[in-house]
């Protein structure tokens, strides 16, 4: 058990959207899980959804509960079946909770970054667990530190907890506090925070990042909060809706209260949520993102036709498009790669060496299956393309005649700073090479991206409450300047 923290130096000096050790694919964006239950052990049910929602960051993860007035927290580098036992998980008592997986997008990944963070106040302590990512992360910095708060890391998450605690302190009651914080905040943001009195969560105004409300049956009700439905289904809570975009909901003995803080909110949730991010077993606007993937397969099919013996998808996320092609196509579903189960979503690979024995350490070919095939793999996204180089090249060892490559979405020509590392500029294979030039790189007998309008349009929403940025460049909530420099570095993207 650590105690209460104010955060040490150890991580000084930090880069804003730091991008050592990172990756060569999409990471997930964080985890978070909030609840309100006297009476139930709050901290093992936060244990439940975040082991839930581990697919969003494997970093670190925490969990803090409050009992009354005492805060009690535990946090650790590791999945959370690492940083958790049924000894801690019982040091951590309490009527509510919130709990956090990270990914670091802002600020390194070290354990003394780790979420929930927890700053103290005039009204008791509060413990904020953060997904998403503020993009005037320097502004906010320099306001804190002129009005004499004693900000020691660069996490953009304490940032935000301190921000909190400063109004507080000023003489705001907790949710006065937190709107006139929510508002000195810009990018994206989908926050759960626990205080002696209640727990809150809330969404920037685009609503960028998602955060959903479920109803643990009983009287009275108990309400939790969670990153992605399936955070709620493994607790037994049922769906209840969205927190919208710039609403703050703020739950407490007398239920469950809302309020809509924000003056221009929008829909502008992360397109790249339900291509690829979010668990395909959630659900977004009513439907499982499973149902939403199988439609990009069916759109691709129509839009980019191939001739071929069998259709499969890269496991794991490849799998609902691929089954989506072969319905409309006709070309029979197979199984092609098998994916080695004890590797990760996100095996991740700080070197080059690493990032190409991982794939092989992942995906196999069943080489009796496809010798001599002419084949078609689906996948979801193409970033750097180290996945489809490397897999391209094992179909082909385990004699392939053709190979055919299907992505359901467009290609990646933009960074992302809302929550997302999709890595700097240049490294993104399509900001720099047409279709065919990837093609070619890729030594596919063919290529196709879904349309942009295809993607936007199988959601069967309004096309415009989505960010699209990383496909079009067309950021909705601006960049400063300096924040851009350190990702856009391209003079000239290919489109
Ligand atoms: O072009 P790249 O830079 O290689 O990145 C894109 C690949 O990474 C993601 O899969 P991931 O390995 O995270 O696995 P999953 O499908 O099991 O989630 C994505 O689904 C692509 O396969
Ligand atoms: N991916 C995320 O949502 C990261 C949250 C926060 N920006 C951090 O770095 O901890
Ligand atoms: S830029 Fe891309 S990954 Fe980032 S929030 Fe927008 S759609 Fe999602
Ligand atoms: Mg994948």
């Amino acid at each position: 058990m650590i105690p209460i923290h104010s955060v040490t130096s150890d991580d000084l000096p930090q880069q804003i959207n730091s991008l050592e050790n990172r990756p060569d694919k999409p990471e997930e964006a964080c985890g978070v899980f909030g609840i309100y239950a006297p009476g139930e052990d709050v901290a093992k049910l936060t244990y439940f959804g975040l082991y839930a929602l581990q697919h969003r960051g494997q970093e670190s993860a925490g969990i803090a509960t409050f009992e009354g007035t005492q805060v009690h927290l535990h946090k650790d580098m590791g999945l959370v079946s690492q940083v958790f036992n049924e000894t801690i998980l019982a040091q951590l008592p309490g009527n509510l909770a919130v709990g956090h997986n990270r990914y670091s997008t802002t600020g390194s990944s070290r354990k003394v970054n780790a979420q929930p963070a927890v700053v103290e106040t005039r009204l008791g302590s509060l413990a904020l667990a953060h997904n998403g990512n503020l993009v005037n992360t320097v502004q906010l910095r320099e306001e804190l530190i002129q009005s004499q708060v004693n900000l020691i890391t660069t996490t953009d998450s304490e940032m935000i907890a301190y921000a909190i605690a400063q109004e507080v302190n000023a003489g705001l009651d907790w949710l006065e506090g937190a709107i006139r914080a929510f508002h000195r905040c810009e990018g994206a943001f989908s926050l759960v925070v626990a205080t002696p009195d209640g727990v809150m969560g809330t969404r920037d105004p685009n609503g960028i990042r998602p955060l959903v409300i479920g109803i643990l049956e009983g009287n009275p009700v108990r309400y939790v909060l969670a990153s992605e439905t399936c955070g709620l289904d493994i607790i037994g809570a049922d769906y209840l809706r969205d927190v919208e975009p710039g609403e703050l909901v703020w739950i407490t003995e007398q239920g469950l209260a809302s309020f809509h803080w924000s003056q221009q909110p929008q829909r502008k949730l992360c397109i790249f949520e339900m291509i690829y991010f979010a668990r395909p077993d959630s659900l977004m606007h009513n439907e499982s993102l499973y149902s939403y993937r199988m439609r990009l397969g069916r759109r691709i099919a129509q839009e980019s036709p191939v001739d071929a013996d069998m259709v499969f998808g890269v496991p794991d996320s490849g799998i609902p498009a691929a089954i989506g092609f072969s319905q409309v196509s006709g070309v029979p579903y197979a199984e092609g790669l098998i994916k080695n189960r004890y590797v990760g979503r996100t095996f991740i690979q700080p070197t080059q060496t690493m990032r190409e024995s991982g794939i092989k350490m992942k995906l196999n070919p069943l080489k009796d299956v496809l010798f001599g095939k002419r084949v078609i793999i689906v996948d979801d996204s193409i970033v750097r393309g180290t996945t489809s180089r490397k897999l391209v090249k094992a179909l082909r060892d385990a004699g392939a005649a053709e190979v055919h490559m299907r992505i359901s979405s467009p290609p990646v020509t933009h960074p992302c700073f809302y929550g997302i590392d999709t890595d700097t500029q240049d490294q993104l294979i399509a900001a720099t090479k047409s279709v065919a030039e990837i093609a070619k790189q890729l030594e596919v007998d063919s290529l196709a991206y879904l349309s942009w309008e295809g993607m936007l349009e199988e959601t069967r929403e309004d096309t415009n409450s989505f960010c699209s940025a990383c496909f079009t460049g067309d950021y909705p909530v601006a960049i400063p300047e300096q924040v851009k420099r350190s990702k856009l570095i391209l003079e000239k993207v290919v489109v």
